[in-house]
């Protein structure tokens, strides 16, 4: 079980830990029991052994009293032997199941996504480990233990800044009581490693023995130490960003790079266009003309809206039940590949199809065919997922680019927001500058192709920013080609482009 893929799964650790409590209270209560007996059954041998010690050399002189002895010691010691193998104590252990328990695996990859959270939003270890985020609180304080854990688990992900970011903030921490969970010569290891990776010194530096204590030094320290690592030579401004856009550098495209600066603006970036109207939109139906949809337009190309309360809290309460009970883990699919990957996406779903609720999901479909006008009879089912720690999706396209599948291509997506995430965990469109916040009961829907040949379009690439604080939960359906009225015919699309 990955525990930290979502919050509904993340809520049944609770249960785990009462299911263990209750194996080791009854564990205990037999063992106690089995005391109990063991010393009931032996007072009175003892009584009788002690009292016999007076005429134990005579006893024997007697053929009653030698039968007697045998007869007494044979009984006695198996009985308490019995006593001593308690096989009921034994099979309750078997109880406790250790599969179910949190694995060092799980360990590891909830120190990634918290080293996700770290490098998408810029947060240095010093606030992390603080429980800050700018001027939120995202958490309780770390401690030296866990400070020391981000740097081990870093450094078997060859995370070279992870192990030096974190090992200053476990040294630091590790001074006032020196905690044994901080395994030192451990920690002096992967600072070394480190060092030698990224050609700099770092065990000099922090010559841990006289490390200064003072926060504002710590702060000053620590950036240094990164700065001089990753060969920045202005490091006046002192400013996390410096370091975490070096980190850029190292890794990924514009794309990326765009995405995980608007995650952390959490607004968009672009000007207010001829576009950036919005309506109650009544789609010239009668019964929307007492309920209108509050349709909001965010871009003509590619054409995207946003619809605030188009999905109603006992519609979710109804999916969100549903799925809870029956998530796993959502996979990645790329090229025709389907993958488990954490770090290009964490989170747990559930597929629907109509059937699992008729009634509910024909007027939702109704509803999506009213806002698009297009047709949901070639659409897929309705996913519905749950983000849990440092839950994310990563830049993608909902098209597909290998080659068009059986209803061809994935032609408009919808995303509903079934929950409310105040501060973070936004959708971003990094090729736009689009930032959209997940709010319960409004849904974004957009076109992944031009209309004139089904090329895809580029604007389109969008991805989930990684969850801080909150429960967010999505559900998507994407419509397809197939038997809309197009201008061209998907079929003659034997090669996909993106454009
Ligand atoms: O979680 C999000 O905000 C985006 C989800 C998404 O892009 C998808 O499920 O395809
Ligand atoms: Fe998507």
């Amino acid at each position: 079980i990955n525990w930290h893929s979502s919050q509904i799964i993340l809520r049944h650790l609770y249960d785990l830990q009462d299911d263990q409590f209750a194996v080791i209270k009854e564990y205990l209560e037999l063992e106690t029991k089995r005391m109990h007996d063991l010393e009931r059954l032996i007072t009175p041998i003892i009584d009788w052994y002690i009292n016999y010690s007076y005429v134990k050399h005579t006893i024997i002189l007697s053929p009653v009293g030698s039968s007697k002895l045998m007869s007494r010691v044979y009984k006695n010691l198996s009985e308490i032997k019995k006593f001593m193998n308690n096989y009921n104590s034994v099979k309750v252990i078997d109880q406790f199941d250790e599969h179910k328990a949190v694995s060092e695996f799980n360990m590891q990859s909830a120190y990634r996504s918290l080293r996700r959270i770290q490098k998408v939003y810029a947060i240095p270890a010093s606030d992390m480990a603080a429980g800050r985020y700018k001027d939120r609180t995202i958490g309780d304080p770390m401690d030296a233990c866990e400070c020391y854990l981000m740097s081990k688990y870093s450094f078997e992900e060859y995370d070279t800044y992870g192990v030096i970011d974190w090992a200053v903030q476990a040294y630091n921490k590790w001074f006032t009581d020196r905690p044994k969970c901080v395994d030192i010569d451990k920690l002096h290891y992967y600072t070394r490693s480190a060092s030698m990776t990224t050609g700099f010194s770092f065990e000099t530096i922090l010559g841990f023995s006289n490390l200064n204590h003072s926060d504002s030094t710590e702060l000053s320290a620590h950036f240094s130490l990164m700065a001089n690592a990753l060969n920045i030579r202005d490091i006046s401004a002192q400013s996390a960003d410096i370091i975490y856009d070096k980190y850029d550098d190292f890794e990924q495209s514009n794309l990326f790079r765009n995405f995980r600066y608007l995650c952390r603006k959490g607004k968009s970036v672009r000007p207010l266009t001829y576009d950036s109207k919005c309506r109650y939109q009544t789609k010239n139906s009668p019964y929307r003309m007492i309920m209108p949809f509050k349709e909001e337009d965010i871009s003509s190309n590619p054409n995207i809206k946003l619809y605030h309360d188009i999905i109603y809290d006992e519609e979710i309460k109804t999916i969100t039940d549903m799925a809870s009970k029956d998530l796993s883990d959502a996979a990645y699919y790329f090229n025709g590949k389907i993958t488990l990957l954490d770090d290009k996406r964490l989170g747990q779903l559930k597929w629907f199809s109509e059937n699992a609720n008729p009634i509910l999901f024909g007027k939702l479909n109704e509803r999506i065919e009213c806002i698009t006008e297009y047709s949901t009879k070639t659409a897929e089912g309705y996913q519905t997922v749950n983000y849990g720690l440092g839950g994310h999706f990563s830049v993608h396209m909902d098209a597909f680019t290998d080659g068009p599948k059986l209803n061809g291509n994935r032609l408009v997506t919808i995303l509903f927001y079934m929950s409310d995430v105040p501060d973070d965990g936004y959708t971003v469109f990094p090729n736009l500058n689009y930032v959209a916040h997940c709010r319960k009961g409004s849904a974004l829907v957009w076109l992944n192709l031009y209309l004139n040949n089904g090329t895809v379009h580029s604007g389109t690439f969008h991805g989930g920013c990684p969850v801080i604080k909150g429960n967010k939960w999505i559900m998507t359906k994407g419509l397809y080609e197939e038997g809309q009225h197009l201008t061209y015919n998907w079929r003659d699309n034997k090669i996909i482009n993106i454009v």
